[in-house]
């Protein structure tokens, strides 16, 4: 994959004969369209946040507090967005962030294969939710060479986490990402005004019921009693993990451990201190608390707290800017959530790989523009405060 400012150009010359693009080029755009799109219950579901929603707010407009200096006379039509993240090279520094129920946000329910069709065509990973209409290793099927990472919610039940972490590793997963900020949902008024969770309940939980190890909890298979199936999940859903908890998942498997939900420097310093690989960075979106800090505030002294360390970033990052920053500011790679839930609304896979090159076609070519043209020439220094 080349420049994917050359996306710019395509939609260029599109215009010039007359072409309107199909998805719409603005953020503020294809979240109206989504919403259009979208039931009601989805769209509460996908948009909202914990509380009244400062914290979700307060991740989007944080990134207005940081600029980029431009530098010139420097310009390179050679440029480079390529990474490497756990040992694989990446052609670009996006992830889509876990979207568990994202099913919902598509035609035919497969939002999950969407994503994964998405990754493949673009080349950006998906991090697979535990929570997913299909099973992980039909997900991680269809993400042909691109590679994935599995997103755990660690169940109460360890010998379940174990399975679900073996299955990870047998589909071809490359990383395990352990989410520490949803053991239990968070106060989400959106929600509970449109009783959202009964029916999202029923359509996440392909990972559990295809589980061996789940099913052997329960007295009759879930396609007999799915009542009680679900009841099983969910009083298993959520492990309460400690740091006492830390040597145990790290010897679930052999692949790179990383931990969503660090904000704090001296939990990340503590964590890479006991054995993990990566910090992941992220506030889950504003989804789960309210009233904190924006995701991206807190990079700065992650970045200097774990030096040597895979810092991952996501909460509030809607444009190729954002990326930018994030990369300056100490980001190995970056996640992106909502803003590819309302491509899959809008057009399934065609729509998740709009939303993704157009973020990378604004990245690519401001790093054009402001001459800094690979990722490592993204440094604190290319960042002023406002
Ligand atoms: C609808 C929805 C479902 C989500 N489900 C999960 C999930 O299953 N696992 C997880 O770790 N994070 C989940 N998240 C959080 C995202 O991974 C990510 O942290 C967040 O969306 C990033 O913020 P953004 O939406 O502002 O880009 C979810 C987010 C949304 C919007
Ligand atoms: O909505 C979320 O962000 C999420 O992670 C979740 C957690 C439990 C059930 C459904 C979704």
């Amino acid at each position: 994959m080349a420049n994917f400012g050359d996306r710019q150009n395509e939609i260029y010359l599109a215009g010039l004969g007359g072409q309107v693009p199909a998805y719409p080029m603005s953020y503020d755009e294809l979240e109206r369209r989504a919403e259009l799109a979208m039931s009601p219950g989805t769209w509460s579901y996908v948009a909202g946040g914990a509380g009244d929603e400062r914290t979700q707010r307060a991740n989007r407009e944080a990134f207005d507090h940081w600029g980029l200096v431009p530098r010139m006379l420097r310009a390179t039509t050679e440029r480079d967005q390529s990474v490497e993240l756990f040992g694989h090279r990446l052609p670009t520094p996006l992830l889509m962030s876990p979207i568990g129920v994202i099913g919902i946000c598509t035609q035919d329910g497969h939002g999950d294969l969407a994503t994964a069709r998405a990754a493949a065509a673009t080349g950006v990973p998906m991090i697979a939710s535990t929570l997913t209409e299909d099973p992980m290793e039909v997900v991680a099927a269809e993400q042909g060479e691109t590679p994935g990472f599995f997103q755990l919610y660690c169940p109460t039940d360890p010998e379940v986490a174990q399975s679900l972490v073996g299955r990870a590793e047998d589909a071809g997963y490359r990383a395990i990402v352990v989410t520490l900020d949803t053991w239990v949902t968070g106060w989400r008024p959106r929600d509970l005004s449109t009783a959202n969770f009964p029916q999202l309940r029923g359509r996440c939980l392909a990972n559990y019921f295809s589980d061996p190890v789940f099913r052997s909890r329960l007295a009759a298979p879930p396609d007999e009693d799915p009542g009680s199936a679900i009841l099983a999940w969910a009083q298993m859903f959520g492990r309460p993990l400690g740091w006492d908890d830390l040597a145990w998942l790290r010897s679930l498997t052999d692949l790179p451990v990383v931990l969503k939900g660090i904000c704090h420097p001296d939990d990340a310093r503590r964590a890479v201190d006991e054995g993990v690989d990566g910090i992941y960075v992220s506030t889950h979106g504003g989804r789960q608390a309210n009233g904190g800090i924006a995701a991206i505030d807190c990079l700065p002294a992650v970045r200097e707290a774990v030096p040597d360390t895979t810092v991952l970033l996501d909460s509030g990052v809607r444009s190729g800017s954002d990326v930018v920053k994030a990369l300056a500011l100490g980001a190995d790679a970056v996640g992106v959530g909502r803003p590819y839930a309302f491509g899959a609304a809008l057009g399934g896979t065609d729509g998740i790989v709009h939303v993704l090159r157009n973020i990378l076609a604004e990245a690519d070519l401001l790093m054009a523009v402001d001459g800094y043209p690979t990722v490592p020439d993204l440094g604190p220094e290319a960042m002023r405060r406002l």
